[in-house]
């Protein structure tokens, strides 16, 4: 559903010269922002420029400095909000990680917090499933309230999330804070998501904050935008009057390189660094590819057409049922082999959910960023030298290897974790939607970087469901449908429109033959 073209001033939360200083370190700066009941609203900017913050500032989390001010429908708020306070505001919050407990019942998850606060020391989990399976009703969403979220399909997952946060607020419904909830959803999880966000806020009680690297997303979704730069507030535009390119503008203070790398590049006559033979598991049937050194494949199709099963199974990450890997000298029986195992012939695997996957949030970014190279590597001088050099190379902000990892932002997280594992000067890369939740000009230096790792000599797949991405990396897309490799993608095809066309038909045919 497209954005509402106009909505009315009616302002549910307004903030007022919002600063928040980490030791020195002023990371907002004086921002001010108006939300409107019934929009959709974007916060945007790099990775590091605040936004985490603001949003941590209306949780309850942070502290704002002094002089920092918040009205709630026309009321002033006392700052810093209680712990839990954000409730009684009718503001809630579905995060990136969504909070969901997998091996509890959808019902469960909707409902447990509401329950144990209530006065009934029963719980008629029968009442509880007729009330979620009304609540969905509501909103059109077909869930079964009584399966475990573990079953649940991504988006399925997100839309959960999203329904206990509207759950939770019930009629104090102000002010829906979704926090990069979109970043593991396929493209058509988005747009069910937001049609069902549009649901929501049709009363014009409420309104929705969404903070999203995605600016197809973004120009897709929104009314209106603020945006942050370096924690400094660069206005709110009305979407409209918005295109990618003057987004871009806004939220990084000059034109981004254009993204386009040179006409995808043909292999034909080069002899494959990497070989899959027969590669089956859960939703893949036997499937073969190859992979020239220098060249990057992609990998897509729809949510299910097990596209995104191949690398993790490929890596020995998830279980695979038979098959087999080689490249170079080693050969990988995928049945059974393990991550170490991948490592030693020279295959790396960074996964999408990098955050709960790929680190250890407590340790410094030194530690995280050369623990592969621990065993080479024990001077803590030289690995402050490794660290500071990942840091130069993948532009990780701030220069800073002593820093806590988790303190920084999420995208400069991924950008560090980039780093670890490049330095080990893989064979085959195996990347799992890499520039997710990663800001438009560290994507660009991440899609240098790749293109410099394969000149190099590395062979490197992606799999991803951003058709832009894959038509900016790639020399040849392999196109999924219901668990066989069904197209592949090479030359002038490698466009954003060719790819998505693909995949649609691909499916469509599938599915009906
Ligand atoms: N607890 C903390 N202590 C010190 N510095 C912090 C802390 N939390 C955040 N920062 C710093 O504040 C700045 C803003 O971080 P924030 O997480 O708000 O950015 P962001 O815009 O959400 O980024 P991303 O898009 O990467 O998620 C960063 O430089 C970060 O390192």
């Amino acid at each position: 559903m497209s954005p509402t073209a106009r909505v009315e001033r009616d302002p549910v939360v307004n903030i007022v010269g919002l600063s928040k200083t980490f030791g020195t370190h002023r990371v907002l700066d004086n921002v001010g922002m108006t939300i409107h009941a019934g929009e959709v609203h974007g916060l945007l900017g790099e990775n590091g420029s605040g936004k985490s913050t603001l949003i941590k500032v209306l949780a309850g989390f942070h502290e704002p400095d002094p002089g920092s001010s918040l009205q709630v429908r026309g009321r002033d708020i006392a700052l810093p909000i209680s712990a839990g306070g954000f409730r009684e505001l009718g503001i809630s919050f579905v995060h990136q990680d969504l909070a969901l407990v997998p091996d509890l019942s959808v019902v469960e998850n909707l409902r447990v917090g509401q329950v144990v606060a209530g006065s009934s020391p029963w719980i008629s989990w029968r009442r509880e499933r007729d009330y979620a399976k009304d609540l969905f009703a509501t909103y059109g969403i077909d869930i079964d309230p009584a399966e475990p979220v573990s079953a649940l399909s991504a988006t399925e997952k997100a839309l959960l999330a999203l329904m206990r946060a509207v759950d939770e607020l019930d009629d104090r419904r102000t002010l829906l804070v979704l926090d990069e909830p979109t970043v593991f959803l396929p493209r058509e999880g988005t747009d069910l998501l937001f049609s069902v966000v549009r649901n929501i806020i049709a009363d014009r009680k409420a309104a929705v904050l969404f903070v999203s690297h995605d600016l197809d997303e973004v120009l897709t979704h929104t009314d209106r935008v603020t945006i942050l730069r370096d924690g400094k507030p660069q206005g709110t535009h009305s979407t409209s009057s918005l295109d990618t390119e003057s987004l871009i503008e806004l939220i990084v203070g000059s034109a981004v390189a254009d993204e386009r790398h040179n006409a995808p590049r043909d292999f034909n006559g080069v002899a494959a660094l990497a070989r899959v033979r027969e590669l089956s598991c859960d939703r893949v049937n036997s499937v073969d590819l190859s992979v020239h050194p220098g060249e990057i494949v992609g990998i897509t199709g729809i949510a299910g057409s097990g596209y995104d099963d191949v690398l993790p199974a490929l890596y020995g990450a998830s279980r695979a049922d038979g098959g087999e890997l080689s490249v170079g000298e080693h050969t990988l029986a995928l049945v059974s082999v393990s991550p170490i195992e991948s490592l030693e012939a020279g295959v790396v695997y960074i996964p999408p959910d990098r955050k709960v996957e790929g680190s250890a949030p407590e340790l410094s970014v030194a530690d995280n960023v050369t623990l592969p190279v621990l065993s080479r590597l024990v001077r803590p001088r030289h690995l402050k030298t490794v660290a500071m050099r990942i840091a130069e190379t993948c532009d990780v902000r701030p220069r800073d290897p002593s820093a806590t990892y988790g303190s920084l932002s999420g995208g400069n997280q991924q950008k560090a974790l980039f780093g670890k594992w490049l330095q080990l000067d893989p064979r085959l890369i195996l990347l799992a939607e890499p520039t997710q939740g990663v800001d438009v000009g560290a994507r660009a230096r991440i899609f240098e970087l790749l293109r410099a790792t394969a000149d190099g000599g590395a062979a490197i797949m992606v799999a991803s469901s951003d058709y832009e991405q894959l038509a900016v990396l790639c020399d040849r897309v392999l196109v999924m449908a219901n668990g066989d490799i069904v197209t592949e993608l090479t030359g002038s095809d490698i466009a954003k429109r060719t790819i998505s066309d693909t995949v649609l038909s691909s499916t469509r045919e599938v599915v009906n033959v």
